[in-house]
């Protein structure tokens, strides 16, 4: 089994608090995992230390066996790392397709133009959004950006795509449809760890889960049974529960 992430031991501390505690977990090559706990818990600084947006205090984060902890979102995005954000970040003056353009200008094969363009198209298929590739990104309904945001994150082939609530938001039909596609994407083989409240989705897609809770691991296994977990289960509702 390849391994695609391996974090071990990272440590984040921000002043005097430590938002993530000497966390250690892996993902093989198409493994779709969900990474959980309550609010406040660590999930989006770890998504953030892996995509190099904050460096980790101490530990190694490794891609492929490389560590790229501490580089910037702009080395490592190159190496095979994409995320979506908890707020779509558009440009929404510009073209569906302008917008899946622009990542690919700006990503691993930096491509411009009729090549650009005929990317683009290929990436909003896999995404279901072709047929609004000329349209603004501003007149999108929400489940739409959401999928153009994703179309984003695809032009980047990643090895490793990081959601981060991506599916928040979205009415019960629209979750229906954003399930789905995330599906089509674990199908084809992507390798996922997303962050997730919706409990239906968290058990439709992922096939293991790593639960946090203070900064910590608490739990990391099957998704049933670590939603089955006592102390999974005292995070998020308190100990009258468990
Ligand atoms: N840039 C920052 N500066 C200082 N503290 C931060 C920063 N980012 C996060 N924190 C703190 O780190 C802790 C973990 O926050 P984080 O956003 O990672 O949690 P989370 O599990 O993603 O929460 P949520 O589910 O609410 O998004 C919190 O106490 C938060 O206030």
């Amino acid at each position: 089994m390849t391994e695609i992430l391996a974090l071990s031991g990272i440590t984040k501390r921000f002043g005097g608090l430590t938002a993530v505690n000497e966390l250690s977990f892996s993902l093989a090559a198409g493994e779709v995992v969900g990474l959980l706990g309550p609010n406040g818990s660590g999930k989006t600084t770890v998504m953030n230390m892996i995509s190099g947006f904050f460096a980790p205090t101490q530990g190694v984060i490794a891609l492929k066996g490389e560590p790229i902890q501490g580089l910037a979102p702009h080395r490592i995005a190159p190496k095979g790392v994409a995320r979506t954000f908890q707020l779509v970040r558009a440009l929404p003056s510009l073209t569906v397709s302008e917008n899946v353009q622009t990542a690919l200008a700006f990503g691993k094969q930096r491509l411009w133009g009729e090549e650009a363009r005929e990317r683009a198209l290929h990436h909003l298929e896999e995404v279901g959004l072709a047929e609004r590739a000329g349209e603004k990104a501003s007149d999108l309904t929400y489940i739409d950006q959401k999928r153009m945001e994703l179309a984003r994150a695809l032009a980047a082939e990643p090895d490793l795509l990081l959601l981060d609530e991506w599916l928040a938001g979205l009415n019960p039909t629209e979750l229906r449809t954003g399930i789905d596609l995330i599906q089509s994407l674990e199908q084809r083989g992507m390798t996922i760890l997303l962050v997730e409240h919706v409990m239906d989705a968290i058990r439709a897609l992922c096939g293991r889960c790593v639960v946090m809770n203070a900064g910590r691991k608490i739990a990391d296994g099957p998704t049933d049974e670590v939603l089955r977990d006592p102390e999974v289960v005292r995070a998020y509702l308190g100990d009258d529960h468990a």
